[in-house]
């Protein structure tokens, strides 16, 4: 099936349920994009049926289109088979991760095989499937502590990561440079997004923590509604007003529409193989 995007088959999101995933489906399936959704369901909410997560659900409600939702881990490399045998794949968005710097400094192995060892086993199961596209949603976490402001692409990368999480994110940025520079005709782009927060404006997905906050942003809501009584904000001896942390932010939505575009430049031809936004 030949898409009015030039890309033929479906766009396959992993990390469909979650935060940006969910806003990333919706956004291709509002481009016009056929989608399918994978996810692991190991953080996912299910819906009341129990047959996806309930936020793709409501994705499906907010569209009218299909999400084409199918279970699988990326650790399981024969569940990943079965996505590529059912669908015919034009372009993968790659999105499943552990996300939790901080955690990752407490499970550092599992943080590098679920992100390092789950990116192996999706580009192996590409390969096998002759699908040579990927968007991979990497980290602004790369850059480490920056040496200059504003970040841009040329800043170094990698050196500089101060935790576990950031150098498996970086390791994948690695492994997609390597393949695009042996192997014929693999085009990827990695997105190094900067902290995402907001939610979509109709309200009916955003950011669900299961009630195990972990970031600034999901700790923001729970001081609002008197849950907790103060948000702290990190650091004394920085450059600023007060020596406290600065952050920039990014909208989820804004993010998810980087994801479209990335999509849409790696599945025009004879672009660069390997970029980085
Ligand atoms: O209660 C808190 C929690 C965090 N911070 C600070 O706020 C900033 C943001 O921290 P947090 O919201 O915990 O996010 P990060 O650990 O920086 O990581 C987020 O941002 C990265 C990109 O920058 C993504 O890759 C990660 O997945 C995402 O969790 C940091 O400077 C923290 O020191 C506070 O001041 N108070």
């Amino acid at each position: 099936m030949e898409s009015q995007h030039h890309v033929k088959g479906h766009i396959l999101v992993t990390g469909s349920s979650g935060f940006i995933g969910c806003h990333v489906v919706l956004a291709l399936l509002e481009a016009g994009y056929d989608v399918v959704s994978v996810a692991s369901m190991k953080s996912s909410v299910p819906d009341k049926e129990n047959q996806m997560p309930e936020s793709l659900r409501r994705v499906q409600e907010m569209t009218g289109k299909c999400v084409n939702f199918m279970k699988a881990d990326l650790l399981d490399a024969e569940a990943l088979r079965e996505v590529f045998k059912k669908y015919e794949i034009g372009c993968v968005v790659h999105l499943a991760a552990l996300k939790a710097a901080a955690q990752s400094f407490k499970i550092p192995l599992t943080y590098y095989r679920t992100n390092v060892g789950g990116t192996i086993n999706l580009l192996k199961a590409m390969k096998e499937a002759n699908v040579k596209r990927m968007v991979y949603c990497s980290s602004y976490t790369v850059y480490g502590d920056p040496e200059y402001l504003p970040v841009d692409e040329r800043h170094q990368a990698g050196s500089g990561c101060t935790n576990p999480y950031g150098r498996s994110k970086y390791m994948g940025e690695e492994i997609l440079k390597d393949l695009c520079n042996t192997e014929e005709n693999w085009q990827c782009v990695s997105l190094r997004c900067f902290t995402v927060a907001g939610a979509h404006p109709q309200g009916k997905i955003g950011e669900n923590t299961g009630g195990t906050p972990t970031t600034l942003m999901s700790f923001l809501p729970l001081v609002a509604k008197g849950d907790r009584p103060e948000l702290k904000v990190f650091g004394m001896d920085y450059k600023t007003k007060d020596g406290t942390v600065e952050r920039d932010f990014v909208h989820v939505i804004d993010v998810a529409d980087a994801h479209v575009a990335a999509v849409r430049r790696v599945t025009q031809k004879s672009r660069e193989k390997y970029e980085v936004g």
